[in-house]
């Protein structure tokens, strides 16, 4: 457990590691390319290093440099594997188990007792539609999964995301080592579609072809190979926004580097949010930077921007006003339940917060220092460390889950004390 000393922030700049989201995908597609890939400023985490691992495991070759990944691609061909264990990371989860119908032959992916609490059915359902065999072994609609895979013909599949939007990302990955192509039929959400265009720029970049009707009809022309090439990761958005939100509730100025607005993370939204309630907001090439200023409540559809609610539900803590966060029912189904988890703990800190249906509803107010539970969610412990810069007395339990995606931020979070 540690403790967070309050603290004026005058004007600090960080750096943030690369993306969690875009290294997973440029691991695999890296993976499955024509030959070997250069990846510069990958995230190492536990979740990216779990992919990593993975592709491994299933054949890839895998070079360390002092400041690069080169990972021989195999041109889609992969081998099998007894178990596969992904702990909670939900993309590795879904990606590989896509990924996994490449493979000869029945892997099994597996994970915590959380991971096997998160749904992935309506990605199975799609494979079966392929006539890839590939069911829950508990029956749960959750991981350990068995994929049964082989030489995919492709076709056509009715794929429900109202739950996660990374069964549709797998499914995009693996479609241009179909035969006749893949069309896929969006017959429910997708919810968090930044994360949809950003496996659609991934893939385009890596030079293959992906058709598209908005979010509802995707066609992937089959017998396609990604391109080897040298790929550099973007700094990660929504590892940022815990400093930007750190400006936010001291009325401090942070500036993260490697950032521009036009990064195809959708938790650059945020941004606006910030901005809405109070921030002024400075955008450049080389860095984004945030000025707090007096706080009021928003109301935030943030349905585009998933992970970004615990964040903004602790600025909201500090906001005059009742913030309302809505359309992000699928929070429930991440590291931990979200919105209870948020709820529960400002709570804990004296804030008028509770769960809708779908999001939270947080009046701010006069936040007082609590111990957090953490509850193995690297958001939750990130974001409240953010409130005790501001409030006395808070507490991070277990504060190392931040490995998840984020493995050096306590060291990070140092240099805010100037
Ligand atoms: O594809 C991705 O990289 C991710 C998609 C989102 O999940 P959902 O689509 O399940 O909301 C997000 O919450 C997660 O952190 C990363
Ligand atoms: C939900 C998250 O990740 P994943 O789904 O990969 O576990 C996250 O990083 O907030």
């Amino acid at each position: 457990m540690i403790e967070i000393k309050p603290q004026n922030i005058i004007n600090t700049t960080v750096t943030v590691p690369g993306s969690k989201s875009y290294t997973h995908r440029i691991l695999i597609a890296s993976a499955l390319s024509d030959g070997p890939c250069t990846v510069r400023n990958m995230l190492r985490s536990e979740d990216t290093l779990l992919t990593l691992a993975t592709l491994k495991q299933m054949g890839v070759r895998a070079e360390e440099k002092e400041d690069r990944l080169i990972l021989h691609g195999t041109g889609g061909r992969l081998s099998a594997c007894d178990e596969i264990y992904l702990a909670n990371s939900g993309t590795s989860m879904r990606l590989l188990t896509a990924v996994a119908a490449l493979a000869e032959g029945t892997t099994v992916l597996t994970g915590t007792e959380r991971m096997q609490e998160r749904p992935i059915s309506d990605l199975l359902d799609a494979l079966n539609q392929m006539d890839v065999p590939a069911r829950s072994l508990t029956g749960s609609g959750c991981p350990p999964v068995e994929v049964r895979g082989g030489n995919l013909n492709g076709g056509s599949v009715a794929l429900k995301c109202g739950i996660s939007s990374q069964y549709l990302s797998g499914m995009l990955l693996i479609a241009p080592y179909t035969r006749n192509g893949l069309e896929i039929k969006i017959v429910e959400g997708p919810v968090s579609k930044p994360y949809v265009d950003m496996t659609v720029e991934v893939m385009q970049r890596l030079g293959v072809t992906v058709e598209r009707s908005e979010y509802d009809l995707f066609f992937v022309p089959g017998n396609q190979l990604y391109r080897a090439g040298d790929y550099t990761v973007e700094a990660d958005v929504s590892n940022a926004s815990y400093f930007w939100a750190a400006a936010a509730v001291t009325g401090g100025t942070v500036r993260v580097r490697g950032i521009s607005a036009d990064s195809g993370q959708g938790d650059i939204r945020l941004l606006d949010c910030l901005e809405r309630m109070g921030c002024r907001v400075i955008r450049e090439k080389s860095g984004i930077t945030v000025i707090g200023g007096p706080l009021s409540a928003i109301d935030a559809d943030m349905a585009d921007m998933p992970d970004m609610v615990p964040t903004l539900a602790v600025v909201a803590a500090f906001a005059e006003g009742t913030t309302e966060i809505r359309n992000v029912a699928h929070l429930k189904a991440k590291e931990c339940d979200r919105l209870a988890a948020v709820a529960t703990e400002l709570s804990k800190m004296g804030i008028d917060a509770r769960c809708t249906e779908s999001g939270l509803i947080i009046t701010g107010g006069k936040p007082h220092g609590a111990e957090i539970d953490t509850y193995d969610d690297h958001r939750i412990a990130m974001c409240f460390s953010v409130a005790g810069l501001k409030v006395s007395d808070i507490f991070i339990k277990d504060e190392m889950c931040v490995k998840k995606s984020f493995p050096n931020y306590w060291e990070v979070f140092e240099t805010l004390y100037g």
